[in-house]
């Protein structure tokens, strides 16, 4: 005999666009999202015994989807996912959980003649804000924000050595090297009561200052090593952000190798003379981390 030991289930890449007008000056602004759903309940008979009366239909989730953006902001998108999951947590008593994902898409306002454009805007690459909330019956929302797909790049400032070596290393030491990444950022919010205690946190303002720490980290670091970097990195961000419980970082180190053109005409190429590099696609190391607060001491 078998039993379902999980299900959960919804809509997934719904598409998202809003724009807001402001009526007094004519700027427009815009906000691309796509959004997942799932969601958690008493739905096992829909499983085992054809039992569609527990279907709240992905379709509805859909729609619902629309008719809150239309009813609310969609920006922050923690808030917004928040505002879904308490929906649904709310509306149907035999759903507990729901689980919303939203990517953010970057849509960058254009500046024509030095001004900003009041409703033209262009995509300034991969980049993506991720949300992911989990609100639970009773409990309230659990929510981690994350920057993806930032790639960067250091010429310099950057160098590997003094790490283990053995019969196996066949790595040179290196006081200079490129640095190149696609930055995964994450940050783990603390648990959320309710919908006003969601309402009253600046999330934009955490994903600024933790995409501004990640940048000047990344550049104006002497790096010793990936992971030294991005330790520092996190600390930052827990500092200034107190509502944050934990950072996690997992970054590719994407390798650029030299290559000896000493074979032509005794071209210098290497070392101090390397200037023309192959970017390797892969492998590529991957230097993972969470970083969290430490327990305060009691004063007792
Ligand atoms: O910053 C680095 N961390 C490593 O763990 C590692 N391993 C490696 O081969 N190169 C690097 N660079």
């Amino acid at each position: 005999m078998s039993q379902l030991s999980y299900a959960r289930y919804g809509k997934d890449n719904v598409r998202l666009y809003k724009v807001d007008k402001d009526p007094k000056t004519g700027i427009h602004t815009v906000v691309e999202q796509t959004v997942r759903i799932l969601l958690e309940g008493d739905i096992e008979t829909s499983y085992t015994k054809a039992d569609n009366s527990v279907i709240v239909a992905t379709d509805t989730q859909k729609q619902t989807t629309y008719i809150l953006a239309k009813q609310n902001p969609i920006d922050p998108p923690e808030q917004f996912a928040a505002i879904i999951g308490n929906h649904f947590v709310n509306t149907y008593s035999h759903i507990h959980a729901a689980h919303v994902k939203i990517i953010q898409h970057r849509w960058t306002r254009m500046e024509i003649d030095g001004k900003p454009h009041p409703h033209s805007f262009y995509r300034d690459g991969d980049e993506i804000r991720v949300v992911e909330a989990v609100t639970r019956e009773g409990q309230g929302s659990s929510i981690r924000s994350k920057i993806e797909k930032l790639l960067v790049l250091k010429s310099t400032g950057s160098a590997f050595h003094g790490f283990h070596r053995d019969e196996y290393t066949r790595l040179p030491e290196t006081w200079d090297r490129i640095l190149s990444t696609d930055i995964e950022a994450g940050w783990q919010w603390k648990l959320f009561k309710t919908l006003e205690e969601v309402k009253a946190i600046d999330f934009n303002g955490a994903w600024k200052a933790a995409r501004d720490i990640t940048l000047k980290i990344f550049a104006e670091d002497d790096s010793a090593s990936v992971q030294a970097t991005m330790y520092k990195m996190a600390n930052n961000i827990l500092a200034v952000v107190p509502q944050i419980e934990a950072v996690d970082y997992a970054l590719p180190n994407k390798h650029f190798f030299e290559i000896d053109l000493s074979w032509h005409k005794d071209i210098k190429n290497t070392g101090k003379d390397a200037t023309v590099l192959a970017p390797q696609s892969d492998p590529n190391g991957l230097i993972q981390c969470t970083v969290t607060r430490k327990p305060t001491k009691s004063k007792l």
